[in-house]
């Protein structure tokens, strides 16, 4: 089976090379699949991301989310403890910085910051996914990290974004991935059981 690492550089390849046009058709039909989550109306407090690589582009969404008054949250890399994010509220006024990757985030503020637990949606960036909703991430082991934090039944929290490209028949999968009951591209909501 084809390594991580080799599937990783791939699928960014893959990603990166999608036309400005490409992208902004995506993010407009990402809006309506978001909008159209059956958890989307109860949800208050929300994590996103902030476009990195080819990414799947979040920032129409997060207008979206912000006309209709939700809160949003972005991830931070944690000052101290490495490999573990912090979720910090994002406004249309906060000032960025750049991390050490090269992705902007919020600058951290103490009373920006929200626990995990009471994130009602994180929507976690991907490099690929697989048929069953094995997720494959930048390398870093965050989001795995973070979603080991909490107790089972908070998994359906976690949404996946990503590109229709990134789908790949199967990843080889480690001992501590957890998989995704949701991923959402431009055009289909999948559901994993
Ligand atoms: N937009 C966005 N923000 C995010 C993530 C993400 O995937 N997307 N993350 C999700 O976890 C965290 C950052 N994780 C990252 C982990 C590694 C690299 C990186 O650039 N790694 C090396 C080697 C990668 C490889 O092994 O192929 C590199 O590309 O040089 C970037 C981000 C937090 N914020
Ligand atoms: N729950 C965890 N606890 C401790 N270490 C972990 C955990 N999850 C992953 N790791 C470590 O993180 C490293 C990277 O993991 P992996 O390649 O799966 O990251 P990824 O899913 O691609 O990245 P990300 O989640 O940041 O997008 C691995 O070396 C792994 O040992």
């Amino acid at each position: 089976m084809t390594s991580r690492s080799v599937i990783r550089q791939q699928i960014r390849l893959t990603r990166q090379q999608l036309s400005s046009a490409e992208q902004q058709t995506a993010a407009k039909k990402l809006v309506s699949q978001i909008t159209n989550l059956p958890q989307f109306n109860t949800s208050q407090h929300i994590a996103l991301y902030l476009t990195n690589d080819g990414e799947l582009d979040t920032s129409l969404l997060i207008q979206t989310l912000w006309q209709l008054h939700k809160t949003v949250y972005i991830p931070v890399l944690h000052p101290f403890t490495a490999g573990y994010l912090v979720f910090v509220r994002y406004e249309p006024t906060s000032p960025l910085q750049t991390n050490k990757f090269g992705i902007k985030q919020p600058l951290l503020a103490c009373q920006n910051i929200i626990p995990v637990a009471e994130l009602d949606l994180i929507f976690t960036p991907l490099v690929a996914f697989d048929s069953q909703g094995n997720r494959l991430g930048m390398g870093g082991g965050f989001y795995d990290r973070t979603l080991a934090q909490l107790p089972a039944d908070y998994r359906s929290r976690f949404v996946g974004l990503a590109h229709s490209c990134q789908q790949v028949s199967a990843l080889p999968i480690a001992s501590w991935d957890i998989p995704l009951q949701t991923i959402v591209t431009p055009d289909k909501i999948w559901r994993f059981k």
